[in-house]
């Protein structure tokens, strides 16, 4: 089944029994069952009230993780390893200790510079929100502040309430008034804290009616797509698409996700110009331009969703070429990201008009309710061996497991249904078709664990996804920060564990710092580590650390890699072959063997 179908059919239809324990998640701690009421308690730091934005997903007041889980380094490890948890556990010990009862109110870092505001301070202290920029629209409160200062029809409203979107979170009581207003936009919230909505709201509200319900009056809104997003990655786009549809129920706002099969159906002039609003990658977009078969013209209100990695070397010319399609005077431009390094920002800054910055909490920090570790593993061979340690153990599940390149993923996925896990894998050479079945396995929990690239790391909303296994060493801070932030999100509680070998020793002072900051115990060898040049940190963004084969440090089934590869790309060139398509743009650099570390779409 393709894209199109697959995916509206599982946002159409928002299953609220079976989600049921997520959405208690939103309702108020009132009526939680008594068990979850001590944890509630714990959480609900300085007086937060009933009403008020839900514990989950008060982030910058977050209480102590409970220390929980199964992020210490295996047993069986070298000494150097054991030093290392011991360490770290001492660390934790001591931090969890004088957390709660510092007379001076010195928490451990991790709440370091968040000091709790009284409910009724000020919305931008309590969600920690800081704003650039001239004539900031003041935040909101909650949602029904924003229909008495703005003409919003109910039935968003309705449909917000309905999907369990009862108190806006720090990003969306910021974020929402200024893109109701119209002002160009640079938005920085940590993963998991709903910027989704904090754009779609006001494109909904914007649109307001359906250019296919137009009457003579409204049809000064032009003919054609009037809202653009674009996404990284396909299954991203597919997740926009899918939030989308919570919002339009009830009317009849036409929403593409765009796709070879859609853009197919979009041949006819007439039937394109019914179209309110477009989700897709760059890439297929501007084939889609290149062939003059969609126009963007009429395009008045455009998001760049993952802004960073949308702006970088790989993507940039086509959203080069994107822009410079939408020609619309009205045309106002927002750019949405967990993480915008200062060289891309100023990028985003070049095409954004007047535009207000809003960061909520620390810019490029990793979400406050994801328990960071980092496990010294030794040398390659000791990865396999910890990762089974953990399964057997009390393993984060659901859980991702991020490795470098498809050949890694390939392999690794191999080792493990071997060992009988419940795993399934995605990497970019994978047809489409295939990734939306491994996604709808994971989100349907008929798979535990899922071995994954980089593909997956930015975005993807898995709601109970409690772990992520840093197999690989994250290749920059950025894609740390986003592939830890796949757990952890809506205020739940999550597990990020990252393995380190020798080879990685020159990159970790850098994530040591991310793990530090946030508030996690880190070795202070780590710390006093010297930082990696930019040279070297380039360098390792493009080129990823060299690596054994999985199969082979596993010791079993010598030069099974290389037959996974060689079978993996057999069928990728034939496949390639068969449709004229081009693998993943926004791929990066091989490594030495030739290998390359995924990129994105
Ligand atoms: N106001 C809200 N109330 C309750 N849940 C919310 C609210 N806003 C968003 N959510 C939920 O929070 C989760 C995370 O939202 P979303 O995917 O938009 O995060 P994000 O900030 O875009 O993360 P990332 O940086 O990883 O892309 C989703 O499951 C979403 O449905």
């Amino acid at each position: 089944m393709e894209a199109f179908h697959l995916l509206s059919r599982g946002g159409a239809k928002f299953n609220k029994k079976r989600f049921s324990k997520d959405l208690q998640l939103f309702h108020s701690k009132s009526s939680s069952s008594s068990s979850d009421s001590k944890a509630s308690t714990e959480k609900t730091l300085d007086g937060l009230k009933t009403g008020e934005l839900p514990v989950e997903l008060d982030f910058f007041k977050y209480a102590p993780a409970s220390g929980s889980g199964s992020g210490g380094a295996g047993a069986g490890l070298k000494a150097k390893s054991e030093a290392i948890a011991k360490e770290q556990d001492d660390q934790r010990e001591v931090a969890d200790r004088s957390a709660p009862s510092s007379p001076t109110g010195k928490k451990r870092k991790r709440d370091a510079g968040e000091d709790s505001a009284p409910a009724s301070a000020p919305v931008t202290l309590r969600h920690k929100i800081a704003t650039t920029g001239s004539n900031v629209p003041p935040p909101i409160e909650r949602f029904s502040d924003l229909s008495d200062r703005y003409r919003i029809p109910p039935l968003l409203l309705k449909n917000l309430s309905e999907h369990g979107y009862t108190t806006p979170t720090g990003i969306q009581t910021q974020g929402i008034p200024i893109l109701l207003e119209s002002r160009d936009l640079a938005a920085i919230s940590p993963t998991g804290t709903g910027k989704t909505l904090s754009y779609l709201f006001p494109i909904f509200a914007h649109l307001s009616v359906p250019s296919s319900s137009r009457t003579a009056e409204s049809a000064s809104t032009g003919a054609g797509v009037r809202a653009l997003i674009l996404s990284p990655t396909r299954e991203l786009a597919g997740q926009i698409y899918n939030e989308s549809l919570k919002l339009a129920q009830g009317r009849k706002w036409r929403i593409v996700l765009y796709s070879k099969a859609t853009g197919a159906t979009l041949a006819q002039k007439e039937v394109r110009d019914k179209i309110d609003i477009i989700i897709s990658t760059p890439l297929r977009l501007v084939s889609a331009l290149k062939q003059g078969t969609i126009e963007l013209k009429n395009v008045r209100q455009m998001v760049f969703d993952e802004a960073d990695r949308l702006l970088e070397q790989g993507f940039l010319p086509q959203i080069e070429e994107i822009i410079g399609a939408c020609t619309h005077p009205n045309l106002r431009k927002a750019v949405f990201s967990a993480t915008l390094p200062a060289g891309v920002e100023s990028i985003a800054k070049s095409f954004l008009f007047d535009p207000i910055r809003v960061v909520v909490g620390l810019k490029d920090a990793a979400a406050a309710s994801i328990k960071q570790s980092l496990v010294y593993v030794g040398s390659e061979s000791g990865k396999l061996s910890t990762l089974r340690q953990l399964l057997a153990s009390s393993p984060p599940l659901p859980l991702l497991v991020f490795v470098q390149s498809r050949e890694r993923a390939a392999e690794l996925h191999q080792e493990l249904l071997y060992d009988g896990v419940a795993v399934d894998v995605l990497h970019a050479e994978m047809t489409a078709k295939q990734r939306e079945e491994s996604v709808s396995r994971m989100r349907q929990g008929l798979t535990w664990v899922m071995v994954c690239t980089e593909v997956m790391a930015r975005g993807m909303d898995f709601g109970g996804l409690r772990g992520v296994l840093n197999y690989d060493f994250p290749q920059s801070v950025q894609s740390y920060i986003h592939r830890i932030g796949r757990t952890g999100r809506a205020g739940r509680e999550g597990d990020a564990i990252t393995y380190f070998t020798d080879a990685d020793a020159p990159y970790l002072k850098s994530i040591a710092n991310v793990v530090h900051s946030s508030g996690w115990p880190v070795p202070s060898w780590m710390l006093a580590l010297p930082k990696p040049s930019k040279i070297k940190r380039r360098v390792l963004k493009k080129m990823p650390v060299e690596r054994k084969d999985i199969g082979v440090v596993a010791g079993r089934g010598i030069g099974k890699g290389d037959a996974v590869r060689r079978r993996d790309m057999v069928r990728a060139s034939k496949r390639r072959k068969a449709s004229g398509d081009v693998p993943g743009d926004g791929e990066r650099g091989k490594d030495a063997k030739g290998r390359r570390s995924e990129g994105e779409e």
